[in-house]
């Protein structure tokens, strides 16, 4: 296929039949950085080859936006190894069915039956940073995941004491790897893929992990069937889905990866981003500073933040805004139409490199909130404009595939960030070094674990969520009382 590359951009130079998989391998292990040097060697794009096959990376906001909603088909492994789920569909009509099915409930009016949740979870968040703060990478883990499964199922999952949620993590650092052309040994030599199956190891590692994931959902899916029929008013998604069975093509098989994909999507997108939120915090002390002020002229020391302070505590917001474009975690794929590509090239809007734009950022590698500070606009309002100039940042994506779970995570995430500022101090451990390129491989840009301090910033905001943390319990406590002597 080598011939092809006339009409292709410049890049690395491709060995015969194993392509550049040495730069394949080297961004895999550390995508920020090599992302971050294709601009500057090879302009707006850079090809890349997988063995035969070539990829092209978008350095420049302008190409990756004219990008389609296809996906690269030149095997077939991942679309019929991972059937309805929609980040490897083409752009066909299950695709169509299931971006509308997951609109309906995560779009602007709809995601506000969540908010509850996320407040809730927030706050459950700097609790468990009270008892654990070493723990902070689990606590995101199981803040997002929570936030995301009272979407799907109407009720929490659960705490550390239930194993599904580590298990779950464990599942999809392996499972997203799929999703990522480049990481397999396959996409460098596609016919590997015409060995029998039981050669393939790719394909019984992939099987035993949906196989695990399947276990889990299922057990939650008959919970959610049993709750409903037992108070007849759960009208979880999980539920409404079922009862759309028999049309749009949902059957068990896809109820259960629509959910499953659903609830990774979002809870290792918003849980990595809480990660990296922490990273930029500790590596930034004077950032943390002028948050703390404004949190305490705006929000003070008798009460802990809500969202209706969102209004009044813009460097909060600039700063949520500033660690989606410092600190991106997609790597995603994308067609992209305006030229006449060899049949099969893959396309790479490259994140990293779209949010260091100079001609849209000053000093764009400094990490600097005050840049958004008098932008009144969300991030997913800008990212519908038609100018990239007035997008914030594209960690949410492009056009057809942008996140459909964006406004349900700018809820979570100013949440989480709100209160964890205005309660806790974040810094370097001293002698600790913290690298930003220190992340792990696959489909985001997840960070290897890290140490950090993080300590109450007084005895009174620590009674003051052990004191709201009391009276939600008292609530509940109180409301299955009266559940009981009403049902008695
Ligand atoms: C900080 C948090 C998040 C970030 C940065 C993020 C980012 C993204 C990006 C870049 C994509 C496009 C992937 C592609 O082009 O293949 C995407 C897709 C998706 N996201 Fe999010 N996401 C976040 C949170 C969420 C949440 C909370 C949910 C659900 C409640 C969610 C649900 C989805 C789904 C279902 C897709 C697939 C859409 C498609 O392929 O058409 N995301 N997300």
């Amino acid at each position: 296929a080598y011939h092809d590359s006339l009409s292709l951009p410049n890049g690395p130079q491709p060995f015969p039949h194993f392509g550049n998989i040495w730069t394949l391998y080297r961004l895999s292990a550390s995508p920020r950085k090599i992302c971050g040097s294709f601009k500057a060697h090879y302009g707006d794009m850079t090809t890349v080859w997988m063995g035969s096959w070539p990829t092209v990376f978008i350095n420049s906001p302008q190409g990756a936006a004219a990008g389609t909603a296809s996906r690269p088909m030149h095997n077939n492994f991942r679309h019929t190894n991972l059937p309805d789920r929609i980040v490897v569909a083409p752009a066909d009509d299950t695709f169509r069915n299931q971006r509308k099915t997951y609109h309906t409930i995560l779009s602007k009016s709809a995601s506000a039956a969540f908010h509850k949740g996320s407040d809730l979870e927030s706050l459950l968040l700097v609790e468990k940073l009270l008892d654990g703060p070493s723990d902070f990478r689990f606590h995101c883990e199981r803040f997002a995941i929570n936030v995301v499964f009272q979407v799907i199922y109407g009720r929490r999952l659960g705490d550390e004491e239930d194993g599904d949620i580590a298990d779950l993590y464990e599942i999809w650092k392996t499972m997203y790897l799929y999703f990522l052309p480049g990481t397999c040994v396959f996409d460098v030599f596609p016919s590997l893929l015409k060995l029998p199956q039981w050669m393939q190891p790719w394909y019984w590692i992939l099987s035993i992990l949906k196989r695990k994931e399947a276990r889990i959902q299922k057990k939650y899916i008959e919970q959610a069937k049993w709750e409903a029929a037992a108070s007849q008013n759960l009208e979880c998604f999980a539920n409404k889905l079922r009862e759309k069975k028999g049309s749009d093509g949902i059957n068990d098989k896809a109820h259960l990866n629509m959910l499953a994909m659903l609830l990774g999507a979002g809870s290792d997108t918003t849980s990595a981003m809480m990660q990296l939120f922490f990273k930029a915090m500790a590596l930034h002390p004077d950032k943390v500073d002028l948050a703390h002020a404004e949190l305490d002229r705006v929000v003070g020391g008798e009460r802990l933040p809500v969202y209706e302070d969102a209004q009044n505590l813009p460097y909060i917001r600039a700063l949520i805004k500033e660690v989606h474009r410092w600190a991106p975690i997609a790597v995603v794929v994308l067609g992209y139409r305006d030229y006449t590509f060899p049949k099969g090239t893959i396309f790479f809007p490259n994140i990293p490199t779209l949010n260091m734009d100079d001609t849209r950022y000053t000093d764009p590698s400094s990490f600097e909130p005050l840049r958004f500070i008098n932008d009144s606009q969300d991030s997913v309002s800008s990212a519908q404009s038609s100018s990239h100039l007035d997008r914030d940042h594209v960690n949410y994506g492009f056009g057809r595939r942008f996140c459909p779970g964006a406004y349900v995570a700018e809820y979570a995430i100013f949440m989480a960030v709100s209160r964890i500022l205005w309660a806790f101090d974040l810094k370097q451990i001293p002698g600790l070094e913290i690298r930003m390129d220190r992340e792990r491989a696959g489909l985001l840009k997840k960070p290897r674990s890290f140490k950090m301090s993080i300590t109450p910033r007084s005895q009174q905001y620590s009674n003051l969520i052990f004191g709201e943390i009391n009276r939600i319990n008292d609530r509940l406590e109180n409301s299955e009382r009266r559940d009981s002597v009403g049902g008695g």
